[in-house]
């Protein structure tokens, strides 16, 4: 079986490492001290919507200057998925629906909105959108569920891969 990375040792699944712009990091960003997918910074307005910076990488070009859809998709579920965490409630994704409305330039300053829409049971309902700065002309809108954990998912999984 693989080695988990090592940035996960000792890790509260609740309170991941943040980088100075207030951005969690997953499993991978964790040895580059950065978001990847280009999210720079995160916050949580009183309001409870939570607020992303970020600009496409070049790395993630699809079209000539324009995002890949699969960078796009990513990030709504990197932001959104936020929401919880941001919260301190671990969750994973269970649905993610997104509507690419405009190409998404790269390299250009972009913001991220996510919101609780309702909670039900376990699964919060969060959407979102991504907005081109300074104009905020809607470039993409998402809308999922997210259905929340306790920290022995991972563990769990772990157990059942290996009687696959
Ligand atoms: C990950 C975070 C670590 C920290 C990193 C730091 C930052 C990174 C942040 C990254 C952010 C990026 C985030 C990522 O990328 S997370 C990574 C991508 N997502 C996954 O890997 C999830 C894989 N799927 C699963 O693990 C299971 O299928 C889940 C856990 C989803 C359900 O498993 P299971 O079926 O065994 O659970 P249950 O029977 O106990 O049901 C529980 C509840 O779930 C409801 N339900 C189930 N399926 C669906 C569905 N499709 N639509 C709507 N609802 C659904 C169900 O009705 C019930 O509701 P309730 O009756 O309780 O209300």
């Amino acid at each position: 079986m693989p080695t988990p990375n090592a940035q996960w040792a000792g890790s509260d699944f609740q309170e991941p490492p943040r980088t100075t712009g207030g951005v969690a990091l997953c499993g991978a960003c964790r040895a580059a001290g950065a978001c990847r997918l280009g999210v720079d910074k995160e916050r949580l307005g009183a309001d409870g919507v939570a607020w992303f910076e970020l600009a496409c990488p070049r790395s993630q070009e699809g079209g000539p200057n324009v995002a890949h859809g699969g960078w796009t998709a990513s990030v709504m579920d990197e932001c959104l998925g936020h929401l919880p965490l941001l919260n301190r409630v671990l969750s994973v994704t269970a649905e993610l629906t997104v509507s690419f409305v405009k190409p998404v330039p790269v390299e250009r300053p972009v913001q991220v909105r996510a919101w609780v829409e309702r909670r039900e049971g376990s699964r919060w309902y969060i959407a979102g959108e991504m907005t081109l700065l300074p104009g905020g002309a809607v470039l993409a809108r998402a809308s999922g569920v997210w259905v929340t954990r306790d920290p022995g998912h991972f563990a769990r999984h772990e157990a059942w891969l290996a009687e696959q």
